[in-house]
């Protein structure tokens, strides 16, 4: 397939949409940062799948980073990203500069109450004030029928669901399973900054997470289970910033038959990483 078309400003973007739109055609948005791997991919193939046009937006969200973060050096490849993105079928790459997303005097913040509380917040507490702002924008600026986000990032969705219902907004959210390598470390782009020896120390966070979940779901006690898992993460090197296991949908406390969901954030030298399993209710186990 061919490289996809790129818009870089709204004003474009719009235009094109509006051709699709007149001719009866729905239209799905996957967000992206880029830098793309191929979990990014099978949510543009998940995307293509649910709607006849496909957008797929490359911005790094300056709004989402604290200025002790990794804004600067965020790996960046447009062409690359175009390369890959030929591959599977992707409409037109929405990849607007940051004056162009922040016009001068943009002082606008979307803030999202519920699921933004703890985890990623405790860490990052700029980081789902920048995601909503961004993907509110982004949702507004493409107005698609259906918008594909990642399970990788589970908080980020839980976020992004709140969002969309409590503002009305009329577009179906579907999420797509996290893709792993095959030793079970989750696909990021962030994993490029990991030195041989702590890629190969990584794998540990999800096996932990694992097995964890294992236990939770043959009903031993949970916070015996992320004290275990809390030392096989440190043992490898990590320093967590948190092992938690919430509910699901709200990612509150766990509550008794309710989905429930283990997650994870860490950092190994200076490269922070997350993931997330699901615990099977009880009574639920195979
Ligand atoms: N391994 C994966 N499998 C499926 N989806 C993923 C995976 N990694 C990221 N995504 C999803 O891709 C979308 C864009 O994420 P992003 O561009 O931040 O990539 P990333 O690999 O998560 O990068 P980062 O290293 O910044 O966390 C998000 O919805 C995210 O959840
Ligand atoms: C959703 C998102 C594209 C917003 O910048 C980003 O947080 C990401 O890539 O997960
Ligand atoms: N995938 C989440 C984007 C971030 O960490 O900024």
């Amino acid at each position: 397939m061919p490289a996809p078309a790129v818009a870089a400003t709204v004003v474009d973007l719009r235009a094109r949409i509006a051709s699709w739109r007149a001719a009866g055609e729905r239209v799905a948005l996957v967000p992206t940062m880029g830098a793309l791997h191929p979990g990014h991919l099978s949510l543009v193939e998940q995307a293509s799948k649910a709607a006849d046009r496909v957008v797929v937006s490359i911005f790094v969200n300056p709004t989402q980073f604290a200025p002790t973060e990794d804004l600067a050096t965020y790996p960046r490849d447009l062409d690359g990203d175009l390369a890959k993105l030929a591959t599977v079928r992707t409409d037109l790459v929405f990849a607007p500069t940051p004056q162009e997303m922040y016009p001068d005097g943009a002082g606008t913040v979307v803030t999202v109450g519920g699921p933004s509380a703890g985890l990623e917040s405790d860490a990052r507490p700029h980081f789902f004030a920048g995601v909503a702002t961004v993907v509110s924008k982004l949702l507004i600026q493409v107005g698609p029928d259906v918008a594909v986000f990642g399970e990788k990032d589970f908080q980020q969705l839980a976020v992004i669901r709140r969002l969309v219902r409590d503002l009305h907004l009329p577009v179906e959210i579907l999420s797509g399973a996290t893709l792993r390598e095959d030793d079970g470390l989750a696909m990021s782009s962030r994993n490029v900054y990991l030195s041989p020896e702590d890629r190969q120390r990584a794998p540990a966070l999800h096996r932990a997470l694992e097995r964890a979940a294992a236990r939770i779901a043959a009903g031993e006690d949970a916070d015996a289970a992320l004290e275990e898992a809390r030392g096989e993460i440190t043992a490898a090197g990590f320093v967590i910033d948190y092992v938690a296991h919430r509910d699901a949908a709200t990612l509150g406390q766990p509550q008794d038959g309710r989905p429930a969901r283990l997650l994870v954030a860490a950092r190994i030298a200076r490269v922070r990483l997350i993931d997330n399993v699901p615990v099977s209710p009880k009574g639920q186990n195979p």
